[in-house]
Parts: structure tokens; C-alpha cells; sequence
């Protein structure tokens, strides 16, 4: 187990990383989620030792050093464009010392990607494929990816997210991935940690969460002036001529109550996504939007 306790990091004395704590299994692809600029990647330069950490620290419970556990790789692009995927398998042969050469080979080749061309010539989706192949038979125990699965088409995120779960699929690796595509986390993510204020505010299991959270969707037909419960507690996520899909965040039964004496024509609770949590979770953020005067949002 990778145990990360009080992690703690200011950059140019701002708080970044906030007595950070967690502990990360192998078995487990965990989905890091949180606002641009939250501190994502500046949690994981500390996991991987390439920042030092003001307080706390990363120790694993089956190596003295747990940085010789991870992979991650910073801006890949900036050091690997000059190289061909057959060559920078070699490089990181030398931080990754388990690196499997020949499987990496065969990963390569049985995903149509060139070998012996120079990373820069290859597309973003190729590069980032190379990427997770590196990752994956680098036989680190812990696995960092940052967006992974951003810019890639539809046929290689599937590719993509099918290694990542047979990579854990033997409980010797965990994967973190820092993603915005909370959709796409529901369904490959075992485990969910949100990141607000360079803390920790969520650390669910998607489905559990789901039920538990005070959220409510709701699919309503409504005629005429919006009901006063939708304009003072439900954010407006779709129209369709008279049928609105309404977010309500602090669901309760009160709520549920004023929303059923509303003069909408028909109401339907609809499921509760992750996309919906990240919503309720920054609702302040929406309302200071809303508050602003028109032209300036
Ligand atoms: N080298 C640095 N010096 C000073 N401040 C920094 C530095 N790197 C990042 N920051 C600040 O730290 C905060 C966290 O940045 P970080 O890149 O970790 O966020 P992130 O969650 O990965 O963002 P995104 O989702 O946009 O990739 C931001 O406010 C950023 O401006």
C-alpha cells in the first residue's frame, strides 16, 4: 500500500497541497478530479519526488524508498519528442529498471505504432499510447497518468482504458489518473478522490457516492415562469423547448417536497453522474458566474 500522509506544499506562498492524506492500493485505478489549477500535477511532482514536500511524505509498506514504486512522467513531450519509442524504452530501462523491453515492443506493434519513427513525428493520440505502454510494462507498482485520455479519439480511449484495466487486473499495479472527463472516470475508476482548495473534499466509490450525496437530478416539463424552487436551488443543465433537466444540490426531503407542489407539468428523478457531484461540489463557483452582470460571464 502507498500511504500519503500530510503532504503539504506552497508554491510561491500560496497553499497549494493542503495536509494531503491517502493511502492508494494495487488493484485500483483511482480517478483524481478537481477544478484547473487546483493542484493536481503539483501533488503528483511530490508523489514522484521531482518536488519536495514542505510537510508530510509518501511511504509504501513494501519498499524503503515508495518513489521507486511510481511512474510518472512530467510534460512527456518535452524530453521524449527526440526520441523513437524503441529508444526511449531503453531510457527508461534506466529509471524503471523492471521496464520489460519486449513486451513493450509487442504493445507497440500490436497497437500499429512505429517503432523506430521520432516521437515528434507521431500524432498526440500515438504519443499518448506510447505513453501508457511505457507506463504499463514499466511494472511500477504505482502508476501516475495525468489526462491520458485527453485528445485521443473515441476507438483509442478504448484502447487505452483497456490496458489501463487489464493492468490492474492482477493486483500488482494501482493506477491514479488525473482527468476533467468525469464521465469517462464512472466507468473505469473503482475510487474517486476530489481535490478542492488543495484538499482533499471527496474520496468516494462512484456508485456509493452516487446514493449518498444529496444531489438530485431532475427531468421536469415546465410552462410559463420558472418554479421560484428551480430559480433559488437547482442549476439548469439542459432545455429542450419546455422540458429542463434541473440539478438540486442539498436535496431533501423539504426540497422534494417543494418541488412536487411546483406547477411543472411533469417531474422524473434521473440518475446522478459524477458530473453532477463535481457541479454540486463547486456550486459556489456557478453562483458567482450567474451573479455576474450579462456580457461578463
Ligand atoms: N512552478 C510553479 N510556481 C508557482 N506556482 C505554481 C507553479 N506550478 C503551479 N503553480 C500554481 O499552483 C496551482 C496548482 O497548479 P497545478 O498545475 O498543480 O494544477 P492542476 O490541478 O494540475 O491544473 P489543471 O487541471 O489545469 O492541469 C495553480 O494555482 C498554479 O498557478
Amino acid at each position: 500500500m502507498l500511504k500519503i500522509e500530510n503532504l503539504t506544499k506552497k508554491l510561491e506562498n500560496k497553499l497549494v497541497i493542503d495536509h494531503v492524506t491517502f493511502s492508494m492500493q494495487t488493484g485500483q485505478i483511482v480517478g483524481l478530479v478537481g477544478r484547473n489549477g487546483v493542484g493536481k500535477t503539483t501533488l503528483f511532482r511530490l508523489l514522484s519526488g521531482e518536488y519536495l514536500s514542505d510537510s508530510g511524505g509518501v511511504s509504501s509498506d513494501d519498499a524503503e524508498n515508495a518513489r521507486t514504486q511510481i511512474f510518472y512522467l512530467d510534460a512527456p513531450d518535452n524530453f521524449t519528442n527526440a526520441y523513437s519509442a524503441a529508444q526511449l524504452a531503453r531510457i527508461f530501462k534506466v529509471s524503471y529498471p523492471k521496464l520489460d523491453v519486449e513486451w513493450f515492443e509487442s504493445l507497440v506493434k500490436t497497437n500499429n505504432l512505429p517503432l523506430h519513427k521520432k516521437m515528434s513525428s507521431l500524432s498526440k493520440g500515438q504519443r499518448g499510447l506510447i505513453l501508457v505502454i511505457a507506463a504499463i510494462t514499466s511494472k511500477a507498482r504505482y502508476i501516475f497518468l495525468d489526462e491520458p485520455l485527453d485528445g485521443l479519439d473515441l476507438i483509442v480511449r478504448d484502447q487505452v482504458t483497456q490496458m489501463l484495466i487489464s493492468a490492474v487486473s492482477d493486483n500488482q499495479t494501482g493506477i491514479m489518473l488525473a482527468s476533467h472527463n468525469l464521465r469517462e472516470l464512472d466507468t473505469i475508476a473503482d475510487r474517486i478522490i476530489l481535490i478542492k482548495e488543495g484538499r482533499i473534499e471527496k474520496d468516494y466509490l462512484p456508485g456509493e457516492e452516487l446514493e449518498t450525496a444529496n444531489v438530485a437530478k431532475m427531468q421536469m416539463v415546465i410552462e410559463g415562469a420558472l418554479p421560484k424552487v428551480v430559480i433559488e436551488c437547482g442549476h439548469i443543465l439542459e432545455k429542450r423547448g419546455h422540458l429542463y433537466v434541473v440539478l438540486f444540490k442539498d436535496y431533501d426531503s423539504k426540497m422534494a417536497a417543494r418541488i412536487k407542489r411546483s406547477k411543472a407539468k411533469y417531474i422524473e428523478e434521473l440518475p446522478v453522474n459524477s458530473d453532477d457531484i463535481f457541479r454540486a461540489t463547486f456550486d459556489e463557483d456557478y453562483r458567482l458566474r450567474q451573479a455576474m452582470p450579462k456580457g461578463r460571464q
